[in-house]
């Protein structure tokens, strides 16, 4: 269970720039959640996943993992527990390395001596059987450079690496947005693959509105720094974007705004 309780979030406090990103957001994950984050422009979707990961300091709240109370933990100490995948495939992985040392690296990941990029063979042999159920040929190519892939098979590198050592918490923040339609389709397969396989919990914002229906267990959508929806189960399952475009009007009292939300 990932327990988030009254997380606050302000920038640049006391500036006529303030901005509360987020206003007191409460949240129980349970273990095996697959949840989709759905909301409006500047809702503070990224901002949550960035205060669950330790990027931006909080100003109050508490966030637990099972046991552990991690509010004060930083983010490279969060980093064992967490794995995220960002919009830009640049960000998860190192282009210099090859992806064998990339993979490496993410094997070691919350272990003593963890910067240490030389390849035993076992892990090799580990790897090139992970990297087969991506069919995308990689594990043949373990030596290659990661900058050598395209944006699609690198994205699908760094998924295999969030969750190579399985993290309590998978962060996925618009992790397919910048791929082309048929790549991003197939990332987000091995997304759904690789959440299902290894039975992760996951966190996952989508400015796709039938991706975030589709997708997951739960789903949950943000406004002005609040959880204004959390629908799970048969709920999510039977319900249209028109339903949720209507739940937001009949919570906010006005129509759901967003310049990259897609609502088909
Ligand atoms: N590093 C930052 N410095 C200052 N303000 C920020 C920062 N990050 C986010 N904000 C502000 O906090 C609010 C929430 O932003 P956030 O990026 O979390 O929204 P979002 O729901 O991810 O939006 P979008 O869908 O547009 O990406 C916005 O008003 C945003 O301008």
């Amino acid at each position: 269970m990932i327990e988030i309780q009254d997380l606050v979030k302000t920038f640049h406090r006391g500036s006529v720039n303030e901005v509360l990103a987020l206003a007191g957001v409460n949240l129980q994950v349970r273990r095996g959640d697959f949840i989709t984050v759905i909301g409006s422009n500047g809702a503070g979707k990224s901002t949550l996943l960035n205060c669950l990961a330790g990027s931006y300091p909080i100003d109050s709240g508490q966030i637990k993992i099972g046991e552990r109370e991690i509010t004060r933990w930083p983010e490279h100490q969060r980093a064992t527990l967490i794995s995220r995948v960002f919009q830009d495939p640049l960000l998860g992985t190192c282009g210099p390395l090859s992806i064998e040392q990339n993979l490496a690296l993410a094997n070691r990941r919350g272990r003593v001596h963890g910067l240490n990029k030389g390849v035993k063979r076992s892990d090799r042999n580990l790897f090139r059987k992970q990297l087969s159920q991506l069919g995308l040929g990689l594990e043949n190519r373990l030596k290659d450079s990661v900058g050598l892939l395209s944006g699609g098979q690198r994205q699908a590198l760094t998924l295999l690496m969030a969750t190579l050592v399985k993290p309590e918490i998978l962060l996925l923040d618009e992790h397919t947005a910048a791929l082309d339609p048929k790549t991003a389709l197939q990332v987000l397969e091995l997304t759904e693959q690789l959440i299902a396989e290894q039975h992760l919990t996951a966190l996952m914002v989508t400015h796709n509105m039938r991706q975030a229906l589709q997708l997951g267990n739960r789903l949950i959508m943000l406004h002005a720094g609040r959880i204004i929806l959390d629908v799970s189960g048969d709920e999510k399952s039977r319900m249209t974007v028109e339903d949720l475009l209507e739940k937001f009007y009949a919570v906010r009292g006005e129509e759901f705004v967003s310049d990259r939300m897609l609502l088909v």
